[in-house]
């Protein structure tokens, strides 16, 4: 069992994990009394593996939690009399501290070629600086891949067998080992939930699988009113085949490809063979339609009404009504009935949701957690269509659902059963590179639509964040946005590779405020989208100048007010600085503190700080009793409802938010009554995720960090509708970010696959 290996070219280390049998128990170890751990005895007992546990609490490599997990499982195990092996509460931290961020196992394959890595531990703040003085890498501090180093994967396996804190899933332990990966038992119970909730529903036989039938001849009627394109392939009307075929299925698209037009056409489709079905009597089916925040709700609610009303309803079979189909959006926590301070809803096996179609919108933000809980919510036999971009940021918890059921929705691998079906459905034959005579049953329910009607062909902000999309992000490309060669996006300054960082910071500020519509081709002017001519960039001042210049007074009705507030906030959303981190002068805080004393300077804002009127509030968690979810955006602003003592109207300040239950209505809010909140001259492209805005800001810092990826970047071009600007600190972070890309560790995609 002995091993020497030099893995660092510094020392040999000599571990034999099985030391622990004989080694004496030491005195338990503290981190703050040890300043130097020697790596040889780290895994020989219980103790040392905790003390070196504390040294990466406190240099905050891992979270309390963690620690805190690990010694869980060394209590739970000396309560059954089995002494722990040190590995086993080391990785006992480590998958927890992976499901901190974002992963729902650690794969330990990967942990032991790569341990540094995979955990991202040390954090790296900088490839450009390393912070060895910072105080929080410390020179001294044994890192994760050191004490692996000498660990194989037979070993570990092995170890983690014996462990009765560990099983296969089949009894109730606190970890779960499924071939090479380790979850925390929850997280393997979520992913095995969703994985037998889609498996379940794509074996159920539909009664469309035969062209030739009746109801396979109305859903083809239907998809050819429907569809009109004149091009070879529509891959709209071949996702919405494919879709009303399977009772779960996935429409993937960039944005703008027409996700919510291919949906509302759907489920007209599923409605006129509904109509036509004799088994139903003309019964129609119950849908829903959810997104997993108030923000991706609200703008699903507004695009989904135009969708609907432009159907083609009259030429459809099946007597389809514009009431069959839905056009309210809620968010998936209010559909399944979420309860405060519990993970549980009220609709569960128990007391499923009353629903044939559930359409989810925006499902990359999904994590497993809330996934499993649909999949729990509904009736065995009801239908599952997730919508969402794939490339996008994964979910902020773990778990990257919408992700892995799309790998492979490039190259779609759709059987020749499937394309001859889709040939039968569509008229149209589906392209040889996308058939697959070994395609997995996965594959057949998966539609990537593959053209954007939003952008047009010229669109800079298409071939941005296509280029970023496809890691093809070239010096051209660069230059073409520097120079202000596309009419869309501007690349504000280009012109140094590293510019001083608080001249780049001003900058943030003076476009923060104006929109820099100077710095854009034809200095923004002269654009027509669809026909109608747009406004040239805007910045913060407009919304406040028109919130200053309201005209109203204590004379003025309510409804003026809830107007007035309705217009300051569609004002405020058509511009929104976005950053990739949150603390810093080039994150949230920095740039939120920055911006503000900006707008104090200009007069535009009375106050920097505390409450005032015209500050933007973005909710941070979920407060059911005032009704606000998490991503709600809010302004502050100063109304005379309140009286003096002498009963003469007094001005206090209240926080507009669009209501969610009455369209164009306002809920006031008192200050003091919001309890998770920030301020949002600037927001994280994680909080941007199913929002849009006429013009964003891309901040990118002058160093490099594990956050900035390729789906960061892309995420964040693909929120700006008609607008986009990047300011970067450091030209080179653009590009390593592209080079970064998210791989989060979950064993979905394996378990969908056949044996
Ligand atoms: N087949 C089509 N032909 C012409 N225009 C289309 C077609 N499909 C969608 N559009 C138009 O393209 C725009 C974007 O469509 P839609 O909102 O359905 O896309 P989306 O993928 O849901 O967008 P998002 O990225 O915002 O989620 C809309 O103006 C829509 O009317």
């Amino acid at each position: 069992m002995s091993r020497s290996r030099s893995h660092t070219g510094k020392s040999d280390h000599q571990i034999d994990l099985f030391a622990e049998d004989t080694a004496p128990e030491t005195s338990t170890m503290t981190a703050a009394g040890d300043a130097s751990i020697d790596i040889n005895d780290l895994l020989t007992s219980p103790d040392k593996t905790e003390a070196l546990l504390l040294h990466w609490q406190q240099a905050e490599w891992i979270r309390p939690l963690d620690v805190g997990f690990a010694r869980l499982i060394r209590e739970l195990s000396e309560e059954q009399g089995e002494r722990p092996h040190p590995l086993v509460l080391l990785l006992a931290a480590l998958v927890s501290h992976q499901v901190g961020r974002g992963h729902v196992c650690v794969d330990l394959g990967h942990l032991l070629a790569d341990a540094g890595h995979t955990l991202s531990l040390p954090p790296e703040e900088s490839v450009y600086e390393p912070l060895t003085d910072s105080g929080t890498v410390k020179p001294d501090q044994p890192k994760p891949d050191e004490v692996l180093a000498f660990v194989t994967l037979p070993e570990c396996l092995s170890i983690l067998e014996k462990a009765c804190a560990v099983s296969d899933g089949s009894h109730t332990t606190p970890l779960v080992l499924n071939e090479t990966r380790l979850y925390l038992r929850r997280f393997w119970r979520y992913e095995q939930r969703i994985a037998e909730g889609i498996t379940q529903r794509l074996a159920l036989p539909s009664a469309l699988a035969d062209p030739q039938s009746g109801p396979a001849q109305t859903l083809s009627g239907a998809l050819g009113q429907l569809f009109q394109s004149s091009e070879p392939v529509d891959y709209q009307k071949l996702a919405c085949a494919l879709s009303a075929r399977n009772r779960f299925a996935v429409i993937t698209g960039g944005p703008g490809t027409g996700k919510t037009t291919t949906v509302v056409n759907l489920l007209a489709a599923v409605q006129a063979v509904a109509g036509e079905s004799p088994e139903r009597a003309g019964r129609k089916y119950r849908i829903r339609l959810a997104a997993p925040t108030g923000k991706a709700a609200a703008r699903l609610n507004e695009s989904i009404g135009g969708a609907v009303s432009r159907l083609p309803l009259a030429e459809l079979p099946g007597n389809v009504e514009l009431g069959d189909i839905p056009s309210r959006v809620t968010t998936l926590h209010r559909l399944l009935g979420s309860r405060p301070d519990t993970r549980k809803f009220r609709h569960n096996r128990d007391n499923p949701l009353l629903v044939d179609i559930l359409v989810i919108d925006e499902a990359s933000m999904v994590d497993v957690d809330l996934m499993a809980s649909v999949f729990d919510a509904l009736p065995a036999n009801a239908q599952l269509i997730l919508l969402g971009d794939k490339d996008q940021l994964a979910s902020v918890d773990a778990g990257a659902v919408l992700g892995e059921l799309c790998q492979r929705a490039l190259q779609a691998h759709y059987t020749q059963e499937t394309a001859k079906w889709l040939a039968a459905m569509t008229g149209s034959e589906i392209p040889e590179s996308l058939v697959d005579a070994t395609g997995q049953p996965m594959d057949q329910a998966v539609a990537m639509l593959r053209k954007s009607y939003r952008f047009q062909e010229d669109s800079g902000i298409r071939a941005f964040a296509e280029a970023v999309n496809t890691n093809a992000l070239d010096s051209a490309m660069l230059r073409r946005i520097r120079e202000a060669a596309f009419d869309d996006v501007i690349l504000l300054n280009g012109q140094s590779a590293k510019p001083d960082p608080e001249d780049t910071l001003d900058l943030v500020c003076r476009h923060a405020i104006t929109g820099s519509p100077e710095a854009f081709r034809n200095a923004g002017q002269g654009r027509h989208v669809n026909g109608q001519s747009l406004p040239p960039p805007i910045g913060y001042r407009h919304y406040l100048e028109r919130l200053q210049n309201h005209g109203l007074n204590e004379n003025s009705p309510r409804e003026d007010w809830d107007a007035m507030a309705l217009q300051v906030l569609e004002a405020f959303s058509d511009f929104q600085v976005l950053c990739a981190l949150r603390k810093g002068p080039w994150g949230v805080e920095g740039l939120n503190d920055r911006i503000a004393r900006q707008l104090l300077a200009g007069k535009l804002i009375p106050r920097a700080e505390g409450w005032y009127p015209g500050r933007p509030v973005l909710i941070t968690g979920n407060d059911y009793n005032l009704g606000l979810m998490n991503g709600d955006i809010g302004i502050t602003v100063s109304v005379p409802w309140d009286r003096t003592e002498t009963g003469e109207p007094r001005y206090t300040l209240r926080v507009a938010f669009p209501s969610s239950d009455t369209p164009g209505g306002i809920r006031w809010i008192s200050p003091s009554r919001l309890q998770q909140l920030e301020t949002v001259y600037a927001m994280t492209v994680h909080k941007s995720q199913g929002s849009e805005f006429n013009h964003t800001c891309l901040v990118l810092p002058d160093r490099l960090s594990p956050v900035l990826t390729r789906e960061l970047i892309y995420t964040g071009i693909t929120r700006a509708r008609n607008w986009f600007s990047l300011i970067t600190g450091h030209q080179d972070v653009l590009r390593d970010a592209v080079g970064q890309q998210v791989v989060r560790a979950s064993g979905l995609a394996e378990r969908l696959r056949p044996d």
